[in-house]
Formats: C-alpha cells, structure tokens, sequence
C-alpha cells in the first residue's frame, strides 16, 4: 500500500509505473458485520450507535470483473446511507448482498458475511478489468454509486430505471470507506482538478441526487424564479439544492434548525430562512395527529419571506414529521419531490390539498448516469461547491457517523483514507483561488479556513 501512495503522491507516476506496482492482497475497509446485525434490538434508533457496529477490517481485495476497475481511495464522505447501514435500518443491508449475489458468479463476489461501506470516492485508478477502455490506470477519479446491469431495456433511456438498479456501498458490497473499491468503470468521473482529495469526494452522492430531484426533468425542473422550499438547507442534500436553487435563479427559502446553520445558508447567498426550532413548529400534537393550525402559521412564514407567494417546488426528505406541512404550504400547481424519509416512511398528508389544488408528488432516487455527470461537472467547472464542514481518519469512521446520525454537523463529513493529511491533491491551484471562499464556506472556523487558503496543496 505505501508503494501504491508513494506512487500517488509522487503526483508525476506514468500509467505504465501504476500499471505495474503490484496490488496488495488485503486492504483496510469500514465494515458492518453479518452476525452483529441484531446488536441493536430493543435500543431506539437514536440510541444505536454507528462507533459500534462500525469497524475497520483488513479484507481480501476482491477479483476484478470485466467492466469493472480497482481504485486507490484517497479519500471518501460519510452519507446518510453509512448511518441506515450502520444502524441495521429500516433493514440490515446483508440482504441486499444476498439478492445481488444470486444474480451472477460474478455478483457472488458481493455476497459476504461483512458489508465494505461507503458511497463516495475520490482516488486513483490502480487496475481495470477486460473491456474497459476509457479509463487507464493512474487516472484520477471521483466515482458516483450508480449500480446497474443494464441488460434489461427498462433502464436504458433511464438508468435509474435499471431493474438491477443499486446504490454502490449501500446495495453492493466493496464500497468507498475503504483504502482500496471496486466499482463498475461506468461509474468513474473526473477528479475536479481544483479540489483537495476529501473535498472533491464530498459531494457525489447528495450533489446528484440534489440534481436529478431539483434541476432535472426527471425531477422537478426547475425553472428562474421558483420559489423552493428547502428543508435541512445546510445538510448533505439541501447543501446543494441551495446552491442549485441560487445559481439556477430560483428563490431558495432555506429551512435550518439553529442561528449558525442559518448563517451558513446566508454565507451561501439565500436570503429567505426558517429556524424551525426558534420557531418551534409542532406539526404533529402527538403520535398520530397533526396540527394543521401549525401548517398554516409555517405557511404564513413563507408568505412573509416570499412578499406573499408560496413555493413552487418543496425539497422533502424528512418524511413524516414534516410531509403533512409540505404539502399543504405547496403553491397551486407545485411539486413536492420527495427522495426520503428520514423521520419516518410512513407519510399522511390531507389529500384535499393536493388534488383540489393540482399539485403532485414526485418520488426521486439518486441520479442517473447523465445527471451523475453532470453533477460533477457542474463541481468541475466550479459553479456549485463542495460544503465539506470536518473530516476524520477512517479510524474514526464510525465517530463521523455518529455526528450524522445525530445531526452534529454541517453540510458533509468528509473520511480520509490512504490520504494522510487534508488538502492534498490539488492539480489546478489558480482555479483553486478563485474559488477558495466558496470551497471553505462550510468549514468550522474563520481560522481553518484561512489556513486552508495559505496551506502549500500538493
Ligand atoms: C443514494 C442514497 C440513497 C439513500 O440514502 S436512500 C435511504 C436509504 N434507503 C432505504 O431506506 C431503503 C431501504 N430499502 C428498503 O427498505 C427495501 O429495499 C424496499 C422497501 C425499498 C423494498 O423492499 P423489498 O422487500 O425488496 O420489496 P419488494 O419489492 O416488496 O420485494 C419483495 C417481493 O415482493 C414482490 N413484489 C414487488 N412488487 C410487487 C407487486 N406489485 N405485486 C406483487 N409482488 C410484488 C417482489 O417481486 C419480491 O418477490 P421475491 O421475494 O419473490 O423476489
Ligand atoms: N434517495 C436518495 O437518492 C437519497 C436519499 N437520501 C436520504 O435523505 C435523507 C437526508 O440525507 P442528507 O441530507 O445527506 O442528511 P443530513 O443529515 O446531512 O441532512 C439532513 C438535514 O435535514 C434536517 N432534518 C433532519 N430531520 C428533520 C426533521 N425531522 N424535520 C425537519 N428537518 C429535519 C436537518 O437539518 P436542520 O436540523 O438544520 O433542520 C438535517 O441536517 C436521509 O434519509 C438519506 O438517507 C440522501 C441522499 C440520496
């Protein structure tokens, strides 16, 4: 491995130097363990704890496939998949693996007593399997967690739509929280050149599921001018729905839950926020009854903040705690995109609202192929930025997922993997320049970033 690094770092290795060195049998990886996913029965889901069902293993480096490549991962991003998985919910993901394996001899390979996590990379190509051409060893790379087969023609003017569709670390096993993945070439993407390793792995998951859900005609098609309700506007996903919504000219009103999150959103240039905590909206009276009086005062917040207007677009993902209210503060017409439910799966909504004022529900999962690229390129050219608020060590993988699961951060949480400190990687510094404040907009203090800006970046 530290041939692999010294090679990586050296940052001048030809493709016939990677070519050549020689993989490791084994690697360190973030696992879950098939007969530790009972560990948590009886506990409530906050109280299960990712620093223990979370471990990092040494594990055999899994047979490369055709169509499919090795990468050295420098760096990797906590999701909130890392935090459903590691917490064994709403299932444990051993049974996704074992569906997979049935599929093919080569799908077997997936099929283990632990699950490598992670659905986020951004590293260095080491080998490519038979077929794969486009892609070269030494090449840097980002990879988005787009699984499918493809041999089915339902997915193939969607990939999304792939009947074997499946979320890479989540839904297959030798995922990104690791030192070294396998992932299909398909899902291979340029490293932006003008970001550190762990920033540039930050956004792939949340900034194309972002995408497709807001921008996309397959999502809500956003157009200058909408108003878009974005709930949890400083986290992973709505991180970059507030800064699609910005730079697509719509009008984001951001939702957060505390003065400093608010602060972030008016950093990123939004204008119109909600504290709902300050706030204090109880959109549920108890378990199984809403408050429609607490609707309509959140929907006359809106109002107050759009000059009288209600939102054409709400981004939903809390699910039950909050859909009841999204659907009623949508605009005549207005769309409520959905990709998750946080809070509870289970949604109940009043459906006058919906068809008396013509409004729909729209169901959205990760990105297709196209939007994936897209997505980065969109990070490439430096028009939407990474919102990387802390990173850790992938020691400390199960810490950082617990920060999620708790609600302890900003934006995302990057993980370092065969990257021994943060800010390396950087190929284009001038573009880095130009970009500085944005890149470090989420980080933790004036000071970090300030030392960020002035740190000599290889
Ligand atoms: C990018 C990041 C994303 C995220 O973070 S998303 C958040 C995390 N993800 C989740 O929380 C989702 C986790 N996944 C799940 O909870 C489950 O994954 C699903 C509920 C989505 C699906 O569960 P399943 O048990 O796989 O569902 P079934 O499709 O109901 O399959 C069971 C059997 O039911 C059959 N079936 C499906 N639809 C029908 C139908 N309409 N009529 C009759 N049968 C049906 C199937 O074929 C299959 O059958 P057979 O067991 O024999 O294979
Ligand atoms: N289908 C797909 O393709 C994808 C689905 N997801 C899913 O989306 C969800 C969010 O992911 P992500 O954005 O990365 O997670 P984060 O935890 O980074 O951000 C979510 C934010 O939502 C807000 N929030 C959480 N609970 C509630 C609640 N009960 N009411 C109102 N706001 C709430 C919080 O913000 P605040 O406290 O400031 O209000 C929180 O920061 C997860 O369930 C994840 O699995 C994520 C990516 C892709």
């Amino acid at each position: 491995m530290n041939e692999i690094l010294d090679a990586i770092l050296a940052s001048d290795t030809a493709p016939e130097e990677f070519a050549a060195l020689r993989v490791p049998e084994s690697y360190r990886a973030v696992t879950v363990r098939k007969d530790e996913a009972e560990m948590f029965a009886g506990l409530t889901t906050r109280e299960k704890d990712p620093r223990k069902s979370l471990h990092v293993d040494e594990v055999p480096v899994p047979e490369l496939g055709p169509g499919e490549a090795l990468v050295a991962v420098m760096a990797s991003s906590v999701n909130y998949n890392s935090v459903w998985t590691s917490i064994f919910e709403p299932l444990p993901t051993f049974g996704f693996l074992e569906r997979y394996g049935k599929l093919s001899p080569l799908a077997k390979r997936h099929d283990l007593p632990y699950h490598i996590i992670g659905s986020d990379l951004a590293g260095v190509v080491l080998r490519t399997g038979p077929g794969v051409n486009s892609w070269k060893p030494g090449a840097e790379v980002v990879a988005h967690c787009l699984s499918v087969e493809l041999e089915s023609a339902d997915g193939h003017n969607d990939t999304m739509l792939d009947p074997e569709q499946r979320i890479w670390g989540f839904e297959t096993n030798f995922g990104g929280l690791a030192e070294i993945a396998l992932v299909k070439s398909n899902q291979l993407m340029p490293k932006p050149t003008h970001l550190s390793w762990e920033e540039a792995a930050a956004p792939g998951l949340v900034n194309s599921t972002a995408y497709r859900q807001l921008v996309s005609r397959n999502g809500a098609g956003m157009k200058q001018g909408d108003n878009v309700l974005i709930w949890g506007a400083s986290g992973g996903l709505g991180s970059y729905a507030t800064q699609f919504a910005l730079a697509g000219g719509a009008n984001p009103v951001c939702v957060v839950s505390s003065p400093q999150k608010a602060e972030i959103c008016r950093r990123m240039g939004a204008e119109a926020i909600i504290d709902r905590t300050a706030e204090d909206y109880k959109f549920w009276k108890d378990d199984g009854t809403q408050d429609p009086r607490e609707w309509k005062r959140f929907g006359k917040k809106i109002r107050e903040l759009t000059g009288g207007e209600d939102v054409d677009i709400v981004f939903e993902h809390p699910g039950r705690e909050t859909f009841g209210a999204s659907v009623y503060v949508t605009r005549k017409g207005g769309t409520i995109v959905t990709c998750a439910s946080t809070s509870g799966y289970t949604h109940e909504y009043d459906n006058r609202y919906l068809w008396m004022s013509l409004k729909r529900i729209l169901g959205s999962h990760f990105a297709n192929y196209r939007e994936a690229w897209e997505a980065n390129r969109l990070i490439a050219k430096g028009k939407i930025h990474p919102t990387l608020s802390k990173t850790y060590r992938l020691e400390d993988t199960g810490q950082a997922t617990y920060d999620v699961h708790h609600n302890l951060h900003q934006g995302k949480v990057g993980v370092l993997c065969l990257a021994p400190e943060e800010g390396m990687g950087v190929r284009d510094q001038a573009m880095r320049e130009q970009h500085i404040d944005a890149i470090n907009l989420f980080r933790d203090d004036l000071s970090e970033r300030t030392d960020k800006r002035s740190r000599d970046v290889r």
